[in-house]
This record gives structure tokens, sequence and C-alpha cells, in this order.
């Protein structure tokens, strides 16, 4: 069994055999462009456990709250957005990223992944109109007070929860401290393990309003 699926296994995800191909294209996608475009940090077994099983480190919590339209804000090379798009196509996604070199490659990937719940905004955050119902980012910020406020504005009033990916329990403590108080906020956090990694891992699960 390869990492990949030995990783998911791992993670108790159990993703049928289509879901599994679009994984793989998508990491061949990812290492076949990476050298021109700088995607991500890694390659080969670092790449998936980094990168793919990191994202996917967060579709029991995305099943947990059931959302129906997520942002994914500064996406990147489209994570953590396309694995959780592909392991959760009942679920409409929109990796917002500023840079139209990764958007080329966003646009490229879900043509050829054929992924029909993914759409691509060339967006700053800043600007985005839609109200969303969950919001998922990693790598993209720090939490900060002013990056609260931006997230307000774009989501949903009933229903509007944060979902960050973030590392070690330290760093996210000193980022929660720093915040100006709001009795409306309530914070989760889930120490995550992520198959094959030896380092710290957490989803900040925050509902706003
Ligand atoms: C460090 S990368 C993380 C990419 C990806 N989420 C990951 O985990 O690999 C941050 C990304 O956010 C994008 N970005 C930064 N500020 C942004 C903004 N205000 N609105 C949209 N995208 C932004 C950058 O262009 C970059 O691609």
């Amino acid at each position: 069994m390869g990492i990949l699926e030995n990783g998911l296994a791992r993670m108790g995800l159990t993703p049928d055999a289509a879901k599994v191909a679009l994984l793989e294209k998508y990491i061949a996608e990812l290492e076949l462009w990476n050298p021109r475009y700088g995607l991500v940090n890694a390659e080969g077994d670092d790449l998936i456990i980094r990168h793919i099983l990191d994202s996917l480190a967060g579709v029991k919590a995305m099943q947990g709250l059931g959302p129906s339209l997520v942002a994914d804000i500064g996406s990147g090379a489209g994570l953590p957005g396309i694995p959780l798009a592909i392991m959760l196509p009942h679920i409409r996604f929109h990796l917002v990223e500023r840079s139209g070199k990764r958007t080329g490659f966003l646009r490229n990937i879900i043509l050829t992944l054929g992924l029909t719940n993914v759409s691509v905004l060339e967006e700053s955050m800043e600007n985005l109109r839609e109200k969303y119902e969950l919001v998922t980012f990693r790598g993209f910020s720090p939490f900060e007070n002013k990056l609260i406020k931006q997230l307000k504005k774009i989501l949903c009033e009933e229903k509007g929860t944060v979902l960050a990916y973030k590392g070690r329990q330290k760093q996210i403590d000193e980022e929660l401290e720093a915040l100006e108080d709001d009795p409306e906020r309530e914070i989760s956090i889930m120490a995550v393990d992520v198959p094959f990694l030896e380092e710290e891992r957490h989803l900040v699960i925050m509902h706003l309003h």
C-alpha cells in the first residue's frame, strides 16, 4: 500500500477508488508544475504527508460542521481546498487566491480533475462580496484583529464558522491571547494526528458573530 492510501486508512478515511485516483492525479500535477510555479515546498512522500494528508485532517471536522458553501482563503496551490473538495463532493468550494500565477494552476487543476464543485476566485479576500457558511485557511495568516473583522464581513450572520489549520498549541495561544475580547466568539481547538508527521497540528474552529 502506498503512503497516500496508508495515511488515509490511518485517518479512518475510506474514499472510493475514484477519489483516490483524483488525489493521485492532483499530487502528480503538483509534482509536474512545482518546479515552474513554486507551489509547495516539498516533494515525493513529504509532499503527500505535509500537504495532502495534512489537508485531509480537516475532513471529519468539515463533515461535522456540514456547510454547503466554503471559501478556502489564500488557497495557493489549492490547499486544503482541493483535497477537501475531492473527498466532499457534495460541498461547494470557492478557492480564493490573489496571485494570478496560482489561480492559473488552480483553473487547470479543476479542468484536469473534472471537479464540478470547485470555483476559483482571483481576488483578495478583502474584495469578496459573497457570504460563506464556512471559511478555511492554512498558512494564510495568524489570527489578528484585522483578519477577524474581515472574516466577519464574509461569514453568514447565522451560521458563520472558521476552520483554521494551525501548528503548535503555544503559537495558537499567543495569537488568540492577542485578540480583542469578543463575547460572541466561540473557539474550540482540536489536536489532529497527521500520519507519518512528527509535528504538532491543530484545527481551530471559531464561531463568529
Ligand atoms: C503561504 S501561502 C499558503 C497557501 C496554501 N493555503 C497552503 O497551505 O499551502 C498563502 C497564500 O495566500 C495568498 N494570499 C495572501 N494574501 C491574500 C489575500 N488578502 N487574499 C487572497 N489571497 C491571499 C498568497 O498569494 C498565497 O498563495
